[in-house]
């Protein structure tokens, strides 16, 4: 797949290009919608191969493969109206828009592909859940870090609600670092010392050896701070909040 249009480009937008471009790789031509017009002229004057179009339609046309990545509530105003002819492939990021949703809007016969992928997409450095498996689709998304096929839209779903629990994390350590600030300690101080505990965090999830049960117990000594936190703030009502939540947004996606 050589010819790739990218028709909304922001965050995720963004991500999926310098993805495609990282370690120097031009090996395809990309094709950027006009609108997120700075972050598009921004890619396209420091990316050889990278291009912003007039026009959605102009993406279409030139590309093989086009990737919508507008917000939800944006697509009938980006999309109606497209001709997309059934040769090219479509891989659609928007998280709640389902097929028949989005192969209404578009009026194609043209292959539909749902796909989440991440923000570390930009280093080729996460997985990406794809429904269904195309094999086009699986060998671009291989490239960028992995490939996660999954059976059927609800299974899809499932994954695009865990992803919804991101910036909760990055608000966790705000809360933190926050925390730490109130006891006196400087700012930067304590937001340097949490992101440094939580890289350590992350580049232990590499451990595919170890499971996340099993990270944790080994982290943790029995009787110890750790223990403490975890089973008196993450208690049952907590979790169970997590639950009602996480069920909630499923359906909702659903
Ligand atoms: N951010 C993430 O980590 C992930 C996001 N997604 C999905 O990707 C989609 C985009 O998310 P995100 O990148 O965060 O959102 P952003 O708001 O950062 O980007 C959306 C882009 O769409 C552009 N846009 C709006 N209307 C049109 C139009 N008519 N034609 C072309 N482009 C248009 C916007 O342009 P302008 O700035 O000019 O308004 C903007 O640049 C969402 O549906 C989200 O669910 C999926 C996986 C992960």
């Amino acid at each position: 797949m050589r010819r790739i249009g990218i028709i909304g480009v922001g965050e995720i937008g963004r991500a999926i290009v310098l993805g495609l471009r990282h370690g120097g790789d031009t090996s395809t031509e990309v094709f950027l919608s006009p609108r997120g017009a700075r972050t598009a002229a921004e890619l396209a004057e420091h990316h050889a191969g990278v291009r912003v179009c007039a026009s959605n339609q102009e993406v279409v046309d030139r590309a093989e493969l086009v990737i919508i990545a507008v917000r939800r509530p944006d697509r009938h105003e980006a999309l109606a109206g497209l001709r997309v002819p059934g040769d090219r492939i479509v891989v659609n990021v928007m998280a709640g828009v389902g097929h028949d949703d989005l192969r209404r809007t578009l009026g194609t016969d043209a292959p539909l592909v749902r796909a989440i992928p991440l923000p570390a997409i930009r280093e080729r450095r996460c997985v990406t859940v794809v429904h269904p498996a195309h094999p086009e689709v699986n060998s671009l998304f291989e490239r960028l870090g992995g490939v996660l096929p999954v059976a059927d839209e609800a299974a899809f779903t499932v994954f695009s609600a865990l992803t919804g629990t991101l910036t909760t994390h990055y608000a966790y350590l705000a809360a933190l670092t926050a925390w730490a600030a109130d006891h006196g300690i400087a700012a930067d101080d304590a937001e340097r010392y949490v992101r440094d505990l939580f890289q350590g965090v992350g580049r232990a999830l590499h451990d595919q050896t170890r499971s996340l049960r099993q990270l944790a117990a080994d982290h943790e000594t029995p009787g110890g701070s750790n223990e403490r936190v975890r089973t008196t703030w993450f208690d049952a009502a907590n979790a169970a909040a997590l639950t009602t939540v996480l069920d909630d947004l499923l359906a909702e996606l659903r």
